[in-house]
C-alpha cells in the first residue's frame, strides 16, 4: 500500500519521468522571467499582505514551466498544464512565493493517492493504468478540463489557478477563504491540434521573445471568494467559480527574460506565504508540496558526476 512522503513522491515522479540530474523533478521545462506586480485598490479591503499593499511596484521573479518531469516537454501538449512559479519582492531579502497552474484542478486530493496515480503510470501497462483511473475519478478532471480547450498558443494566453484554497487577512482581522485565478489581459488565445502537432517542442521560447519586444505579458491576478461549503481541504475539487464573486487583485507583468541561474538557484514554495495569507489547514498536498519541493531543489543542486 502507498506510504507517499517527499522522498517516495520525487522517486515516483523520476520513475514516471526518468531521472535528469542537476533539473527540477517536476515543471522541468521553463523559462525564468521577471517583471512587476501592482495591486490593485480593492486588494487592501481583503488582505494585510504587504504586496497587496504595496505603494509602488513589487518586483516580481517568475518562472514558466511545463508540468512533469520531462526536460524537453512539447509546448505543445494539450492534456499537460502549464505553470508560473513567482516570487514577490518583499525587501529587505524578504519574499512571498505563488505557483499557479492553467486547470483549476489537481491530479490527486492527496500524497497517498498521488504516489498511487505515478506508480500506476511508471508501469506504463494500459490495464493498471486503467484501473487506476476507473478507481479514482477526481484523477481525471483535470486531463477532461485541458482537453476541452485548445492548446495554449502562449504562456501569456491563457489562464492560471492557485488550485488550494487559500484564506486572506485584512488589517480588521476578518477572514476570507479564496483562491487565485491570473486572467491573461488579452484574454484566452489557443491554436488548433494540428497546428499544435507542428510546432517546435519548445516554441514559447521564440513566441515569448516577439510577445516581450512588443510589450509586457500581463495577468490580472483575482481572488474567487469562497462561499460556505466550498470544499477547503481538496484540490481535485471544483468550486463552482460561475456562481462565486471575483475581486480584482492587480496586475501582473513580465517584462523580460531572467539570468535561468536566478531560478534554478531558488525555490518556489507555495507554502511561502506571508502575514495576510494563510493556505489551507487540512490539505494534506499542500504541506507535502513544500517538502517534496525541498527534496527535488537539494537533489538538483547536489554536484554531478
Ligand atoms: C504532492 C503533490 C505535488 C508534488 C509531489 C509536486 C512535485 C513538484 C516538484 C518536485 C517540483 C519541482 C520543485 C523544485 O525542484 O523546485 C514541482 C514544481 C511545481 N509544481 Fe508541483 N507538486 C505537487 C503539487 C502541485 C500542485 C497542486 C500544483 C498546482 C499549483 C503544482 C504546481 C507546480 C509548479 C507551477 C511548479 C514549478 C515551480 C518552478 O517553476 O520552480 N504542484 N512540483
Amino acid at each position: 500500500h502507498a506510504e507517499a512522503d517527499a522522498e517516495t513522491l520525487v522517486n515516483a515522479l523520476n520513475a514516471v519521468f526518468g531521472k535528469h540530474p542537476g533539473v527540477r523533478a517536476a515543471h522541468t521545462h521553463g523559462i525564468c522571467v521577471k517583471g512587476n506586480f501592482v495591486p490593485s485598490t480593492e486588494a487592501p479591503s481583503l488582505t494585510k499582505a504587504p504586496h497587496f499593499n504595496s505603494k509602488t511596484p513589487v518586483g516580481v521573479i517568475g518562472r514558466f514551466s511545463m508540468g512533469g518531469g520531462d526536460p524537453d516537454a512539447p509546448n505543445g501538449q494539450k492534456d499537460n498544464v502549464r505553470g508560473i512559479a513567482m516570487h514577490f519582492d518583499l525587501g529587505k531579502g524578504n519574499n512571498t512565493d505563488l505557483l499557479l497552474i492553467s486547470a483549476p484542478v489537481f491530479v490527486a486530493k492527496d500524497p497517498d493517492q498521488f504516489l498511487k496515480l505515478l506508480t500506476a503510470v511508471a508501469t506504463k501497462d494500459k490495464d493498471k493504468i486503467g484501473a487506476y483511473f476507473k478507481e479514482n475519478p477526481n484523477s481525471t478532471r483535470q486531463a477532461e478540463f485541458l482537453n476541452a480547450r485548445p492548446v495554449p498558443a502562449s504562456y501569456g494566453t491563457v489562464d492560471y489557478w492557485g488550485v488550494h484554497a487559500f484564506t486572506f487577512t485584512n488589517a480588521d482581522g476578518k477572514k476570507q477563504n479564496f483562491k487565485y485565478k491570473a486572467l491573461p489581459v488579452g484574454g484566452e488565445v489557443g491554436i488548433s491540434d494540428d497546428e499544435a502537432k507542428k510546432k517546435d517542442p519548445d516554441f514559447y521560447r521564440p513566441e515569448l521573445k516577439d510577445r516581450l519586444a512588443k510589450g509586457p505579458v500581463q495577468y490580472t491576478l483575482t481572488a474567487i471568494l469562497g462561499e460556505d461549503g466550498d470544499p477547503l481541504d481538496d484540490p481535485t475539487a471544483l468550486w463552482p467559480e460561475d456562481k462565486r464573486k471575483s475581486v480584482n487583485l492587480g496586475t501582473i507583468s513580465i517584462t523580460d527574460f531572467e539570468d535561468p541561474k536566478t531560478c534554478d538557484e531558488a525555490i518556489f514554495d507555495p507554502t511561502n506565504v506571508v502575514d495576510g495569507v494563510e493556505g489551507p489547514a487540512n490539505d494534506t498536498i499542500f504541506p507535502m508540496r513544500s517538502q517534496a519541493y525541498a527534496v527535488s531543489f537539494s537533489r538538483r543542486q547536489a554536484p554531478q558526476q
